[in-house]
Parts: C-alpha cells; sequence; structure tokens
C-alpha cells in the first residue's frame, strides 16, 4: 500500500520532513455534510481519493466568474447579482493504481470541474482529495508559443514537463514523427491547421511517463485517424503502471480506453462501476 500524501510534501519535501499525511484539501464547513464512508479494496494500490468533494463557483448573474476584483468587492456593501453555482456536490470515490477511468455526463454536469480539482486547479468549498503523486492534466498549450517553430515548441514543451536539453533532442524525433508534422516541423506554429497544433500538443505532452494523466476531451482532438492513435497512446500509458483520467462525450472512446466509468450528472455522482454497465445505464436515461 502506498503513503498518501499532500501536495505540499509533493511540491518541497525538504519542508515536510516528517510525513503528516494531510489531505490535498480539507476545508471544513461550518455543517458538515454527512460523510460519504469510502470502501477501500485492500488488495489494490489506491492512486487518488475523492472524498465528500463539494465545489462551488461564485459567479455574477451576468455570467462573470469572481476574480480578486469581484472578491473585493464581495467584502463590499451590496452582494446582489451575485450567484453560487454548486458544481459537485458530495462526489466520492477512490481511484487505484492501472486503471483508466472514464468520467461522463451531459453539457455542464461538473466533470471538468472536479478533474481540475483533483488537480489542484480549483479549491472545493468542502472535502478531501488524497493523492499520491501529483495528478497531471494532459495539456503543454499554455507554454507554447505560436510564432516559434514545432521544433522549437518541442524544446519549451519539454522544459515545461521538466526535461534537459539533451532528453529532449533524444526524444524531439519520436515527438515529431507521432504528431505527423515532418515536414512542417521548422514552419511557426502559428501556421498550423487547429488539428495540428492539437497533434502537436498531445505529442510533447504524452511523451512523458505519468503517474496519474488526466486527459479532457478538448485536448483529445484531431481527426478518426490521430484519435485512434492518441487512445492508443493513452492505453500504452496506462499499461505502463499508469493511472488515467479520460473526460469525454465519446462513448465509443470511452469503451475502447477505459475499464472503469464514472457518471456524473448535475454535480452528483450517478454511477461509478464497469464501462459497459455505466455507459448502457448513461444511454437508456439520455433516450
Ligand atoms: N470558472 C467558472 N466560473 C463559474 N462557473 C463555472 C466555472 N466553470 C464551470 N462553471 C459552472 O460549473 C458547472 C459545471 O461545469 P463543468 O465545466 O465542470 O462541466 P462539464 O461537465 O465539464 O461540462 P462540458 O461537458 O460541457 O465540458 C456548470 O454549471 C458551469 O457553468
Amino acid at each position: 500500500m502506498v503513503e498518501l500524501t499532500s501536495f505540499d510534501d509533493l511540491i518541497n519535501p525538504r519542508l515536510h520532513g516528517k510525513f503528516e499525511p494531510e489531505p490535498v484539501y480539507d476545508v471544513p464547513s461550518e455543517a458538515p455534510s454527512e460523510k460519504a464512508s469510502i470502501a477501500l479494496d485492500e488488495t489494490r494500490t489506491p492512486v487518488v481519493i475523492v472524498d465528500n468533494l463539494h465545489v462551488k463557483y461564485q459567479v455574477y448573474s451576468s455570467g462573470k466568474s469572481v476574480g480578486a476584483a469581484g472578491a473585493k468587492r464581495l467584502l463590499q456593501s451590496s452582494t446582489r447579482g451575485i450567484r453560487e453555482v454548486h458544481a459537485v456536490k458530495g462526489v466520492s470515490f477512490v481511484a487505484y493504481e492501472n486503471e483508466s477511468i472514464g468520467v461522463i455526463g451531459s453539457n455542464g454536469s461538473g466533470k471538468s470541474t472536479l478533474m481540475r480539482t483533483i488537480t489542484g486547479l480549483t479549491t472545493p468549498a468542502e472535502g478531501s482529495v488524497y493523492a499520491s503523486s501529483r495528478p497531471n492534466m494532459l495539456g503543454v498549450g499554455a507554454a507554447l508559443i505560436p510564432d516559434l517553430s514545432g521544433d522549437k515548441n518541442i524544446m519549451l514543451g519539454g522544459l515545461a514537463l521538466g526535461y534537459n536539453r539533451q532528453e529532449i533532442n533524444e526524444m524531439r524525433e519520436d515527438i515529431t514523427k507521432f504528431a505527423e508534422l515532418e515536414e512542417f516541423i521548422d514552419l511557426p506554429m502559428r501556421t498550423y491547421s487547429s488539428g495540428m497544433s492539437a497533434r502537436l500538443k498531445f505529442a510533447i505532452a504524452a511523451s512523458k511517463q505519468h503517474d496519474i494523466l488526466i486527459v479532457d476531451e478538448a485536448l483529445a482532438v484531431g481527426d478518426a485517424r490521430f484519435r485512434k492513435r492518441s487512445e492508443a497512446k493513452i492505453r500504452e500509458i496506462r499499461e505502463n503502471a499508469g493511472t488515467i483520467f479520460l473526460v469525454s462525450h465519446s462513448m465509443n472512446s470511452i469503451l475502447d480506453t477505459c475499464n472503469r466509468v464514472i457518471w456524473i450528472e448535475k454535480g452528483v455522482l450517478m454511477m461509478d462501476g464497469d464501462s459497459k454497465t455505466v455507459v448502457d445505464a448513461y444511454k437508456a436515461k439520455k433516450k
């Protein structure tokens, strides 16, 4: 059984000489809701534990999310016009090593919010997320620069993933090949079609072996053929002892790639089980 540790420990272990199994987040609410008890399978290695997770957004009624300036205004006189969106409502589950978990649900059901909270990008209102290592969202988009060539962007993306120059030089041919951009790799990325950029981003991000990887559908774009190859790559990452979450509206992708599915509707966990059972139940409900 692995020791579950907090993000703080992962970020700077030297600051945490003594191991204290703190949750990634633990924000007690004034009136805690009844906690669902989590059943752990003792025979397998848990890598992510989501315990009674609630996520809320504060939004202006204009639809804008409340940023730093908005939060300041919240402290001032009128708070009218601010609405709360309760995007994830008491979700609990345990993900184990080597699982490939599909995350499905209607538009706006809370899938991306749940994934962002697992990676630590979004703070929960209540509940906890525990992880054995830092979960990574597949994507290096933010690190890339459109005016630079695909090749230079491989270097940038690789550095963003933590590789050194020599390692990137050894990988660049494989990445270029996987992205099918051999003839275009010296051209600026802004001249690429959206499919070509998506392929390059996927190829760079997937070059790293992630222990816990989250793939949001929006990133797994490209044409049908590339989609098949990216699915195969996802399976390969999984086989190398990784755990993968795949958010998708394509039930075929989910059935081809995942051995377990979590179905969320309006922020509530509807079903968690083997892919076919959950996808069938979801399809039946959607009819
Ligand atoms: N940054 C944000 N600020 C305010 N509300 C948000 C924010 N992000 C998401 N929401 C709201 O939270 C709810 C869940 O959204 P989320 O994006 O997690 O759903 P989703 O299941 O991923 O949707 P889709 O399938 O359409 O991508 C929605 O009501 C959405 O409007």
